[in-house]
C-alpha cells in the first residue's frame, strides 16, 4: 500500500511552528550594581518583525513599561538609599507576588527560594547571587547594555527562562558554573547574554575574549547565528563593532594567510578539532580568552573529545579565565572532572538532573523485529500520528541510508544526514527542513544534540539509543521553547536490555509505563553486566521490506546466470582442446 504517496499529495505544513510561547516565570530581582544613568527606553522594533510584535503587543508593552518603571524606581531608590539586610542582601522595597504566590520581584533570599521552588531549581555553591526576575532588571543590577536589551526584545526574548534567571547573574558575577537544564529550555541564551555583556563591559581590551566550544558543526553554526542576532549593531567604540565569528574552514585559512588579524574577533565559536588545528599552527592565540564555555559539556568531556578539550583548556592561559559548562545531561563523572578544573563553581540544576523535557509525550512501541519497525512507521501514518516535521534517529550510517531508501521508495518527502554527507549537503538539508520543504529528516546521532528545529512534532527512535543521555538529547529535538512534542521509541526483542534506562527516564519525567513493559526490561545480574560492557545491542538485521519470494526469485536468477556462464566456459574449453588435438 502506497500510503506515503497519499501523505505527500499537495498538502502543506505550517512553516513557523505554532504560536505557543515559552512558559517562563515572570519575576523580579534584588539590587546589586546600580545603573547611574537610568532613563532607559526600548527602541522600536524592526520593520520585518512588525507582524510578530503586533501579535505580541501586550507582552512587549508590558516589558517596555517594566523597563521604564525600573528606571524610575532606580532614581527614587538612589534618593532614599538602599537598605542592606542581615545577610548583606540589599533591600529594594516590598516583594510583589503573583496570584500563585510566586514573587515577581526577587529581593530577599526567601523570594529566591520561592522562585526556585516554582521551577524546581537547585542552586548550590558559595555566595550564590540571587536570580533575576526579568531582563530589564539587569539594567539596575548590572548596568546592562541598552542595545543588547533592545536586541533581546527585537528577537522576542521578553522574559528569562529559569536557567537564564539563574545563570545570567552568576556569570555576570564572574563565577565558574556547571549548569544542567532540560533540552529546549534556553541554555544558549543563558550563556550568550552574560558573555556579550561582559565583552561590552571589557571594551578596553581588544582580541579574542570569549570562546564557545560545541561538539558539532551544526550546533556551532546555530550558536553563531544566535550570537550574531544579539550582537547586532553593538559597538565597542565608535568604529569598532562587537565581532563574532564561526571558526569555519575558510576563516581558518584566512587566519593562516594573515588575511584577517587574529585580534579581529571578540568571540569565536568552534568545534574542538578545528580550533586545535589553528592553535597548533599558531594562527590563533587563546592567551587572552577570559570566558570559556563548553556547550554540551558532557559530550566534550567524554572519551571522544576529552583529549581535545584538555588541549583547549591548556591553551587558554589567562589566569582570570572563567569556565562554564552547560548540558541537559551532566553525569557524575563529568561533574567530578568539572570540579578539578573549575574554581569554586556554582552548580545549577533545573528540574531533575538528566530528566527528559516534560513537554514531550514519550511512548515505547514494541515492533517484534526489524520488519516490524517499517510496519510501525506505516501504522503511524495510517493513524494520523506521523505529523511532519518528523525526525527519525538510527544508530549507524548504513542503517540511516537503508531506511532513507526504503522511505524514498514509499515516495515520502524525506532526506538523510550523517557524517558521510558533505557540509554543503548537510547545510542544505537543514535549511529545507527548517523552511518546511522537507518533512522528514533521517539522521544518526550527529543531530541528536543542541540543534534547534522549532516546530518538530515527532521524534522517532527507530533504533533504541545507547544510553539514557543519548535518549534525552534525541527526543529533546521536539518539545522545545515551551511547545509540546511527541517521541516514539521502537524496540524489538533484542532491545529488551537497552530499554531499561529509557524506561527510567520516562518514569522520572512523569510518563506512564505499563507494567508488562517494565517486566520485559527487567534484567538478570548477568544481563546487566553485559549491558554495562556495551553488549546490550547485538547485530541488527538489515532494513528491508522486500518480500522473501522476491528475494528468492532474485537469487535463483543470479544462480541461473552464473550456471549459464560456467557452461559456456566449459564448452569453449572443450572446443579448444579438440582443436588442439586436430592440429
Ligand atoms: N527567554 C526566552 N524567551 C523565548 N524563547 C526563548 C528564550 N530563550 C530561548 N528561547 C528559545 O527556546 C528555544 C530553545 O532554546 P535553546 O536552543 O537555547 O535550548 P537548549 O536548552 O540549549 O536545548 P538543548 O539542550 O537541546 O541544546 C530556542 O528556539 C530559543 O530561541
Amino acid at each position: 500500500m502506497d500510503i506515503f504517496r497519499v501523505l505527500t499529495r499537495g498538502a502543506s505544513i505550517k512553516k513557523n511552528g505554532d504560536s505557543n510561547k515559552t512558559q517562563s516565570a515572570d519575576f523580579s530581582m534584588a539590587n546589586e550594581k546600580k545603573n547611574k544613568k537610568g532613563g532607559n527606553s526600548i527602541a522600536a522594533g524592526r520593520e520585518d518583525q512588525q507582524m510578530t510584535r503586533e501579535l505580541d503587543f501586550f507582552r512587549n508593552k508590558k516589558i517596555i513599561n517594566k523597563v521604564e518603571n525600573s528606571a524610575r524606581n532606580e532614581s527614587e531608590k538612589e534618593q532614599k538609599g538602599a537598605v542592606a539586610d542581615e545577610d548583606g542582601d540589599e533591600e529594594l522595597g516590598d516583594s510583589d507576588v503573583d496570584q500563585a504566590g510566586i514573587p515577581e520581584k526577587v529581593i530577599t533570599k526567601q523570594d529566591a527560594l520561592k522562585l526556585r521552588k516554582s521551577y524546581q531549581g537547585n542552586v548550590t555553591g558559595q555566595n550564590v547571587p540571587l536570580p533575576i526576575g526579568s531582563f530589564e532588571d539587569l539594567i539596575s543590577r548590572f548596568q546592562f547594555d541598552k542595545r543588547l536589551l533592545s536586541n533581546l526584545i527585537e528577537n522576542n526574548f521578553t522574559e528569562p527562562t529559569p536557567i537564564q534567571s539563574e545563570s545570567i547573574p552568576i556569570l555576570l558575577n564572574e563565577r565558574d558554573m556547571i549548569a544542567c537544564a532540560p533540552t529546549g529550555s534556553g541554555k544558549t541564551l543563558a550563556f550568550l547574554i552574560p558573555l556579550l555583556q561582559q565583552i561590552i563591559s571589557d571594551k578596553a581590551t581588544t582580541g579574542l575574549k570569549g570562546l564557545i566550544i560545541s561538539p558539532t558543526k551544526e550546533l556551532a553554526n546555530q550558536i553563531f547565528i544566535e550570537c550574531s542576532k544579539l550582537a547586532n549593531k553593538i559597538y565597542l567604540d565608535k568604529k569598532r563593532p562587537l565581532q563574532v565569528a564561526l571558526l569555519s574552514k575558510s576563516l581558518s585559512s584566512k587566519l593562516r594567510n594573515k588575511v584577517i588579524s587574529q585580534d579581529k574577533y571578540d568571540i569565536i565559536i568552534s568545534t574542538p578539532l578545528r580550533l586545535i588545528s589553528v592553535v597548533q599552527n599558531e594562527d590563533l592565540s587563546l592567551g587572552k580568552v577570559k570566558h570559556l564555555i563548553f556547550d554540551e559539556a558532557d559530550k566534550l568531556f567524554d572519551k571522544t573529545f576529552v583529549e581535545q578539550t584538555d588541549e583547549i583548556l591548556s591553551s587558554c592561559t589567562d589566569p582570570q579565565l572563567r569556565k562554564t559548562m552547560f548540558s541537559a545531561t551532566i553525569p557524575s563523572n563529568v561533574e567530578e572532572i568539572a570540579h578539578t578544573i573549575m574554581n569554586d563553581p556554582i552548580r545549577v540544576i533545573i528540574g531533575h538532573k538528566e530528566a527528559a523535557n516534560r513537554n514531550i509525550d514519550q511512548q515505547l512501541v514494541f515492533c517484534g523485529n526489524e520488519e516490524g519497525k517499517l510496519i510501525a512507521i506505516r501504522q503511524l501514518v495510517l493513524e494520523g500520528e506521523f505529523k511532519p516535521p518528523v525526525i527519525i534517529f538510527l544508530e549507524s550510517i548504513t542503517r540511516a541510508k537503508a531506511l532513507f531508501h526504503e522511505l524514498l521508495y514509499d515516495k515520502l518527502n524525506v532526506d538523510v544526514i550523517h557524517a558521510e554527507r558533505t557540509q554543503v549537503q548537510r547545510d542544505k538539508i537543514i535549511e529545507r527542513f527548517k523552511s518546511g520543504d522537507l518533512w522528514c529528516l533521517i539522521c544518526t546521532d550527529v543531530l541528536a544534540r543542541g540543534v534547534d528545529f522549532k516546530g518538530v512534532n515527532l521524534v522517532i527512535n527507530y533504533d533504541v539509543p545507547r544510553s539514557a543521555q543519548a535518549y534525552v538529547h534525541r527526543i529533546g529535538r521536539t518539545g522545545r521553547g515551551g511547545r509540546s512534542g511527541k517521541a516514539v521509541t521502537f524496540y524489538s526483542k533484542q532491545d529488551s536490555l537497552a530499554i531499561k534506562p529509557i524506561i527510567n527516564v520516562m518514569k522520572q519525567s512523569g510518563c506512564e509505563v505499563s507494567e508488562w513493559m517494565q517486566k520485559i526490561s527487567s534484567m538478570t545480574k548477568r544481563e546487566k553486566e553485559s549491558l554495562k560492557k556495551g553488549k546490550g545491542h547485538s547485530e541488527r538485521r538489515q532494513i528491508s521490506t522486500v518480500p522473501k519470494v522476491v528475494k528468492q526469485k532474485k537469487r535463483q536468477r543470479k544462480e541461473m546466470i552464473e550456471a549459464s556462464k560456467r557452461r559456456k566456459l566449459e564448452t569453449s574449453d572443450v572446443e579448444l582442446e579438440s582443436g588442439n588435438d586436430s592440429a
